[in-house]
């Protein structure tokens, strides 16, 4: 039998992303899934496996090791864990800096609909006097806000800045519980965690009389394998760093 040429090797593999990522990568003919390791396995055995691509789906506390490893040893990486704020990415840029032919993708978010309905809310953005973001999660979930809802929050506040349009109204004054959520570029961000939720998003968009309402739903995880395998079959035709899957997408916005 000849060796696939996408070799992947699975981080997180028994987690609840991590299980349904080897199902579709074991699933498809064009790869071949060499290992899964989880919290206490060695990296060395990513690369002992002959791995030519990993998929993280840990922490994010392991994530950025895990991903400078990969990158160290020329192995493409497709990256859905959160924790990827600015710093992160900027010490990643300059390791990759020294590896040109390696490609790696941090994608906030797998879901077709939920990249489109970011690059939607981005759009639509500088066009409304009011901007807030509401994400639905699973309880068991490690960090708040969703690494989804950061980089909305981030692309539709850069929008917005670059349009010269003026902060969100608000004339609180007192609230000492942190009632109006976490603030990423001038949008807030509302947090819900309750239990037989998976992945959902609302971006809410006001002006005099009206609102837009964007919101995504991810009801099953198998909503994201179609942009995991998407991100292994392209990504090392993209080295470098790629940030969003929309990097990946012709979306014409
Ligand atoms: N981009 C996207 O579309 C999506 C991203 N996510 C993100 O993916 C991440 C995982 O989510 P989820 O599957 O729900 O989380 P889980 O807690 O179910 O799984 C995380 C897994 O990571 C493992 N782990 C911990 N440390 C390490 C390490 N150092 N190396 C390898 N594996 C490790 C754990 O291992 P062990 O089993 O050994 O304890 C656990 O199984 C989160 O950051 C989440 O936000 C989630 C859904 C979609
Ligand atoms: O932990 C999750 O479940 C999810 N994490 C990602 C995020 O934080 O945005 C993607 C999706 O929302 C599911």
């Amino acid at each position: 039998m000849s060796q696939a040429e996408i070799r992947v090797a699975v981080l997180g593999a028994r987690g609840r992303m991590g299980t349904e990522a080897v199902s579709a990568v074991d699933g498809a003919e064009d790869m071949e899934l060499v290992a899964r390791l989880g919290r206490s396995d060695s990296l060395d055995l990513v690369r002992e496996s002959g791995a030519t691509h990993i998929v993280d789906l840990s922490v994010p506390d392991a994530t950025e090791e895990n991903v400078r490893f990969a990158v160290e040893h020329g192995i493409h990486a497709v990256v859905g864990t959160t924790g990827w704020d600015d710093e992160r990415l900027g010490r990643l840029q300059a390791l990759l800096a020294q590896h040109p032919d390696t490609g790696v993708l941090i994608a906030p978010n797998f879901a077709l609909g939920s990249v489109l309905a970011t690059a939607f809310a981005a759009k639509a953005a500088r066009y409304f006097e009011s901007a807030e973001i509401i994400e639905l999660h699973h309880p068991d979930k490690v960090d708040a806000p969703s690494g989804t809802a950061a980089r909305t929050a981030q692309l539709m506040g850069r929008a917005r800045r670059e349009a010269g349009v003026a902060p969100s109204p608000d004339a609180t004054t007192q609230d000492p519980d942190g009632a109006r959520g976490a603030t990423v570029e001038d949008v807030h961000v509302h947090a819900v965690r309750l239990r037989g939720l998976v992945a959902h998003q609302e971006v809410l968009l006001g002006s005099a009389g009206e609102q837009l309402t964007l919101r995504h739903d991810s009801f099953d995880r198998a909503s994201f394998m179609p942009g995991v395998l998407l991100g292994l079959r392209t990504v090392a035709s993209r080295p470098g760093l790629t940030h969003g899957l929309d990097g990946y997408l012709d979306l014409g916005l």
